[in-house]
């Protein structure tokens, strides 16, 4: 091995001519690194607690020579006296860890005496918000491909530092090329609890569900996305349950401003306008064992009970069309609460429900709001807060 242009005694890296790589004994096993461009730079190298395996020569190095700057130190970079810096950087593009190498990472799941704080359990911890494109069963056998973006969390026992946060993403990555549907993700929350090792576990989905719609009259036609997510968890004693959650946006004018327009006219001729504005209501129901639902399902049930879907293609025969629907279907928020239990009490399918309605009133500089639980013991309540969410 060639040694470096410098003293030997001043560098220890050495040229492996028939490799043509850098090599240093402070980094046993290293496969080296690309000829450097500057032979101090690997100096400083030597020197780095990070990168050296020999502390003790570490210590019994001198520091680089500064006194322009009153021997101020810079760490990564030359400074102004021309020092190298005190710890070198470089990215071996080259390293291939072998199995060896990986064994002996550092785990923070085999620490002991590591948790911080209260040494209880924790309900719920994972990852929140990665993203994958996924193939989703429609009701007609299709699969359509979306954007999801997918939150899983396993409960954690006391003593535990933490989990293996990886395989959150990497045990549902090994599904990605199933066509999802609820089922498949009451099969990832058994993979959860099984790969990491965890008495409870849950996952949810959320997309934008795109469904082709029909102007009222004209006959054109547009696509309407919905806002939708399947859940599914297990709980410690290995019961499944499965939820789908919709955000249905449509119009509301309301019945007592319409009364009061028409008095106007009625009385005094006044043509008026009563006030109506774009609402939004928030679907979440859990889904009876050994039933299925879809989302379209849902879709359906909000579009029964609220006739008054916002529009995609509007000609004005749509626009006119439209007018006579809201004047058909004026709706208060409890209202449109009401209408919505009715569908879903009515739907063998769903166990529970929790429903919570925003009209963005046009009157009001606030919004208009209203919950709704179907009151099973032990399931949904009425405790929605959440209100800003419901914007549309
Ligand atoms: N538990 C936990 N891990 C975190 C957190 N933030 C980042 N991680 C990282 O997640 C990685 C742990 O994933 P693991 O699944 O244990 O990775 P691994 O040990 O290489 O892989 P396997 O043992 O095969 O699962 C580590 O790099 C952690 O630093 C956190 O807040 N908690």
């Amino acid at each position: 091995m060639a040694s470096c242009i410098r003293a030997a005694t001043d560098c220890p890296w050495g040229l492996n001519q028939a490799q043509g790589r850098w090599f240093s004994p402070h980094l046993p096993g290293s496969l080296g690194i690309d000829e450097p461009s500057d032979c101090s730079r690997l100096l400083a190298e030597k020197e780095s607690p990070l990168l050296s395996y020999d502390n003790k020569q570490i210590l019994d190095l001198p520091l680089p020579k500064l006194d322009k700057n009153g021997g101020k130190k810079a760490y990564l970079f030359r400074n102004t006296d021309g020092a190298e810096p005190i710890i070198s950087r470089y990215y071996d593009h080259h390293f291939q860890p072998d199995d060896a190498y990986k064994a002996s990472l550092p785990d923070m799941t085999e620490t002991v005496d590591s948790v911080e704080g209260a040494n209880v359990a924790i309900q719920q911890v994972g990852i929140s918000g990665f993203k994958l494109p996924l193939k989703f069963a429609t009701p007609r056998g299709e699969a359509l491909t979306l954007e999801a973006r997918v939150t899983g969390t396993v409960s954690l026992q006391a003593d535990l530092k933490g989990i293996n946060m990886s395989r959150i993403i990497r045990t549902f990555y090994s599904r990605k090329e199933e066509v999802f549907s609820l089922d498949t993700l009451a099969q990832v929350v058994q993979d959860y609890r099984r790969d990491l090792d965890s008495l409870s576990a849950r996952v949810k989905v959320a997309f934008s569900y795109p469904m082709l719609v029909s102007a009222l009259r004209s006959g054109l036609e547009g696509y309407q996305y919905y806002s939708g997510s399947y859940e599914a968890l297990v709980e410690e004693n290995g019961t499944i349950r499965r939820f789908v959650e919709l955000d249905f946006v449509y119009s509301s004018a309301c019945p007592c401003s319409a009364e009061l327009a028409e008095h106007a006219r009625d009385n005094r001729g006044a043509y008026a306008i009563p006030h109506s504005q774009r609402s939004k209501a928030r679907i979440k129901v859990e889904v009876a064992p050994d039933t299925s639902l879809h989302l379209e399902d849902l879709i359906q049930h909000a579009r029964e009970a609220l006739k008054t879907e916002t529009q995609v293609m509007v000609k004005r025969e749509d626009e006119q069309a439209f007018a006579e629907l809201n004047g058909a279907y004026v709706k208060f928020v409890e209202d449109a609460a009401r209408l919505v239990y009715e569908q879903l009490i009515a739907d063998p399918r769903i166990l529970d429900f929790q429903v919570a309605c925003s009209h963005q009133e046009s009157l009001h500089s606030h919004d208009a709001v209203s919950v709704i639980a179907r009151g099973v013991p032990g399931g949904f309540r009425a405790d929605f807060n959440d209100f800003s969410t419901l914007l549309c």
